[in-house]
C-alpha cells in the first residue's frame, strides 16, 4: 500500500495550478450518459475517482476515447446496459450519480446502493423519492436500487428537498432535463459545481435557470446533443495549497483556479492573519512569516463554509496561536484526522460535532493513518509543519482527490515521497 513520507522543512512557498474539479467532473461524466452524440470534456484531473467513472461507463457500453491534456469524449447514445455494479459503485459514492441520467434517457436504471463510508452514513434516500415524484417506480432490493420510468419518460414535478444535497440535486437536474414538462427543484444546493454541471447540460441543449440559487427550473427537453465543455477548477484542492501555505507562515500563489468560488474559506485565512490578493484566474496567500491566529468554523451548505475544508481548518488551528471551536454540521464522523493530529502533538478535544482546538507552537512528525479524503489532507498539513519525518499511510484516500500531490508540494519546497509496498 502507498505511503507518503514527509519531511517538516519550513514554511511552503512557490506557485502551484489547480486541476479540474473532481466534484464537477463526475457530475459531468455522468451527464454525458444523457445524451445524443459525443461530448468532449476537457480539464478532468487525473485522479482514481475519475478512473472508476470512466470504467463505470465503460462497463455500460459507453467506451472513453481519450484525447491529449485529460480530454474525454464519451457518447451517451452507445449505453448497452444500465447497471452500475457494486464492485465499482463501492470504490466511489459518486457513482449514484449514474442513476438519474440513466432514467432518464433509457427508462431504467439499475444501481448499486452506494453503502455508508467513513465520514457518516451519507443515505440516498432523497435522490429515491425526488426521482419517485417525478414518476419512477423504484425498489431497493439485495444492495441494488432498481429504477423504471412506466412510461418510458420521466414527468416534471415540484420537488422541495429536506436537506441541501449536492449530489442529490446533480441527479434530479439531470433526471429533469429529458423529463416531461416542468421539474422545479427547492432547496437546492448552490454549490459552484451544481452551477458547473447546470452550465454543461445547458451546452447540451437543456432549458435551466436558476442554478446557483436555492430553486432551479428545468423545462424538459425531448433529446440532448453533444457538446465540449471544460470542467471548472477544483477549489477544495485550491483552498488546501492555501491552508497548507498559512499553517507552515509561507507565500503561495495557486494559479487556473477562482477565487469567486472560494468566498467563505478567504474571509477565515484573512481572519487567520493571511494577506490575500486575487486576479482573474488566480489567488496568493502571504502569511509574512507570521504564525496563523486560530479561527473559529461551522461547516454548512454553499456559500458558507465548506465540509470539504473542514479537517484542513483544524490541522491550521492545531498549531495556530489561540484557541478554536470547529463545528461540524455536514457529516456526523468527519473528525477521524483529530486522533492521528492527536498523536503528532496536537490539542484536539472532540465533543460531538465539535472540536476544540488549543494552539501549539510546534507538533512531531509520527506514523499516522490516512481515514478520508480530507483527513488525508490534514495530516500532510500537519506533517508540513511538524518537526522531524511524518509517514502518512492509506493514501489511497488523498489519491481519490488530489492529482500529483507529490510533484505539486515538492514544486512548493516540500519534502515528500512515495514510497509503495
Ligand atoms: C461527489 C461530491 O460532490 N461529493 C460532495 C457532496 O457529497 P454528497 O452529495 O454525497 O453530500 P450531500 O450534500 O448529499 O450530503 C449533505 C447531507 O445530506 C444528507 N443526505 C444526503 C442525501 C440524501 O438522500 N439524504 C440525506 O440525508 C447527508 O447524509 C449529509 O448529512 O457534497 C458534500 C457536502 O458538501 C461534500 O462533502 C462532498 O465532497
Ligand atoms: C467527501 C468527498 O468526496 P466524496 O463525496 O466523493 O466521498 C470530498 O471530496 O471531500
Amino acid at each position: 500500500m502507498d505511503k507518503l513520507i514527509i519531511t517538516g522543512n519550513g514554511p511552503v512557498n512557490g506557485e502551484v495550478w489547480a486541476s479540474g474539479a473532481k466534484n464537477s467532473a463526475l457530475p459531468i461524466l455522468a451527464a454525458t450518459l444523457l445524451s445524443e452524440g459525443p461530448v468532449t470534456i476537457s480539464n478532468l484531473p487525473h485522479l482514481q475517482d475519475i478512473t472508476t467513472s470512466l470504467e463505470l461507463l465503460g462497463r455500460m457500453g459507453v467506451e472513453p476515447v481519450m484525447g491529449d491534456n485529460m480530454t474525454v469524449q464519451l457518447d451517451g447514445s452507445k449505453v448497452e446496459h444500465c447497471h452500475a455494479p457494486y464492485d465499482l459503485v463501492k470504490k466511489m459514492r459518486a457513482s449514484i450519480l449514474v442513476l438519474g441520467p440513466l432514467l432518464a434517457h433509457f427508462g431504467s436504471a439499475e444501481v448499486s446502493l452506494p453503502g455508508g463510508c467513513a465520514i457518516g452514513s451519507r443515505p440516498v434516500d432523497l435522490h429515491i423519492r425526488g426521482l419517485e415524484a417525478m414518476g419512477a417506480e423504484i425498489t431497493v432490493e439485495n444492495g441494488y436500487i432498481r429504477a423504471k420510468a412506466p412510461t418510458g419518460r420521466l414527468k416534471g414535478a415540484r420537488i422541495v428537498f429536506d436537506v441541501v444535497t449536492v449530489t442529490g440535486t446533480e441527479n434530479l437536474l439531470m433526471a429533469a432535463t429529458l423529463a416531461e414538462g416542468r421539474t422545479v427543484l427547492e432547496n437546492a444546493a448552490r454549490e459552484p459545481e451544481v452551477v458547473d454541471l447546470a452550465q454543461c447540460l445547458i451546452a447540451m441543449g437543456a432549458k435551466i435557470s436558476g442554478h446557483g440559487s436555492d430553486t432551479i427550473i428545468i423545462e424538459g427537453v425531448e433529446k440532448l446533443h453533444g457538446c465540449e465543455y471544460s470542467v471548472m477548477p477544483d477549489r477544495i484542492e485550491t483552498g488546501t495549497f492555501l491552508v497548507a501555505a498559512a499553517a507552515s507562515r509561507g507565500k503561495v500563489r495557486v494559479t487556473r483556479t477562482r477565487a469567486d468560488t472560494l468566498d467563505a474559506v478567504l474571509a477565515k485565512l484573512e481572519e487567520a492573519g493571511a494577506t490575500i490578493t486575487t486576479g482573474d484566474d488566480w489567488i496568493e496567500l502571504d502569511m509574512h512569516g507570521k504564525r496563523p491566529k486560530a479561527v473559529n468554523i461551522r461547516t454548512a451548505p454553499y456559500p458558507a463554509f465548506p465540509t470539504d475544508m473542514q479537517a484542513q481548518f483544524v490541522a491550521m488551528n492545531a498549531v495556530a496561536e489561540g484557541t478554536s471551536t470547529v463545528i461540524e454540521t455536514i457529516f456526523e464522523n468527519r473528525f477521524m484526522h483529530v486522533q492521528e493530529l492527536n498523536r503528532m502533538g496536537a490539542h484536539i478535544a472532540l465533543e460531538g460535532n465539535t472540536a476544540v482546538v488549543t494552539g501549539t507552537e510546534r507538533l512531531s512528525g509520527a506514523p499516522v493513518m490516512a481515514t478520508d479524503l480530507r483527513a488525508s489532507a490534514s495530516l500532510v498539513i500537519a506533517a508540513i509543519v511538524a518537526d522531524g519525518e511524518t509517514m502518512v499511510d492509506r493514501i489511497y484516500h488523498i489519491d481519490r482527490g488530489y492529482e500529483c500531490i507529490e510533484e505539486k508540494l515538492s514544486g512548493l519546497g516540500v519534502l515528500i515521497r512515495r514510497t509503495t509496498g
